[in-house]
């Protein structure tokens, strides 16, 4: 039988079949070779006579993250409230990085624009080629957009306290949202709870990963990505590739560097790319031997 791992807790795998949900345990193999299903895998089962499920295979996985463990994941959807918090944009643009760096498309969704316009952001992440939506969460308006990108994928939600997750996935999924407040209330959400996984299925398809791990989804060395393939993380530079003077240029401060030019006339945000040098600069700090990203 075929199904979807769609909660992982404890070394139990629900999995999501054509025709319900069974618990299932991993083979053996699994752990002796070190691997263990995640919340979001697509995998083989058999059942036993008792009707519990044995994981025989995991299909191969599209994407990865270890913390919290999840695959498969298609999209990850960064909130950044307008004002109270303020958006922190080389935060943002590490995450972005970070999720094209691990195939995942990063969307950006502006809240709370009742209180403040966020339309020079909004003109930033566009430019930059992100899915960029504003949504005034006290109204409801924008979130349909915003449900209509999540159709069919398993997307994951993540952005600082405060910022209108619970919120703009009240607005979008009434029913889930429920659900979510529950199952958080239940586990103590930001408590020890980083390794459990939920997924919920959206009524028009795909599924929503609800995990406690992504409000200290921080950005700690581990994710650092390597600086000579930083410039492939974000996606605005790609139109520059080869078009600079200097073949090996890191596009930080050489003369004749085709991005820094598209900076100068506007085509490249300029928050954008001093986002970019901060980060090669950290980068530079890292032996390649620490690097643990790929
Ligand atoms: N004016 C305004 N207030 C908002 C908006 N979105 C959220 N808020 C308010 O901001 C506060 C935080 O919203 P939440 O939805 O709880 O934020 P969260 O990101 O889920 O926060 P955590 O659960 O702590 O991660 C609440 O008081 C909301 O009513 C918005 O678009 N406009
Ligand atoms: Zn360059």
């Amino acid at each position: 039988m075929n199904g979807i791992i769609v909660k992982a807790i404890g070394g139990i795998y629900y999995v999501e079949a054509s025709d319900g949900i069974y618990e299932c345990k991993a083979r053996g193999v699994f752990r002796r070779k070190n691997i263990s299903p995640v919340g979001g895998d697509r995998v083989e089962f058999s059942l036993e006579d008792d009707g519990s499920g044995v994981i025989e295979k995991i299909e191969e996985r599209r994407s990865l993250l270890i913390r919290p463990p999840l695959a498969n994941l298609d999209m990850l959807v960064f909130v950044s409230s307008t004002c109270e918090p303020r958006p922190n944009l080389l935060l943002l643009d590490k995450f972005i990085a970070i999720a094209v760096f691990k195939k995942i498309e990063p969307v950006v969704v502006f809240t709370k624009i009742d209180k403040e316009s966020c339309d020079g952001l909004v003109d930033i992440y566009k430019g930059a080629g992100i899915k960029t939506f504003q949504v005034d969460n006290t109204t409801g308006e924008g979130s349909e957009a915003v449900k209509a990108v999540l159709e069919g994928k398993l997307s994951a939600f993540t952005g600082n306290t405060g910022v209108g997750k619970s919120s703009l996935l009240n607005n979008m999924f009434p029913a889930l949202g429920l659900a979510t407040n529950e199952i958080s209330k239940k586990l103590g959400r930001g408590k020890h709870t980083t390794r459990h996984v939920e997924l919920y299925k959206l009524e028009g398809g795909g599924y929503i990963a609800d995990t406690p791990g992504f409000s200290s989804f921080d950005t700690n060395r581990y994710d650092i990505i390597f600086k000579d393939k930083l410039a492939g993380c974000f996606p605005e530079f790609q139109k520059y590739e080869g078009k600079c003077r200097f073949p090996d240029c890191s596009h930080t401060k050489e003369k004749g560097c085709a991005v820094i030019e598209a900076v100068k006339n506007g085509e490249i945000a300029k928050s954008r790319h001093e986002s970019y040098v901060e980060m090669y600069e950290q980068a530079k700090q890292l032996k390649e031997w620490e690097y643990k990203n790929d």
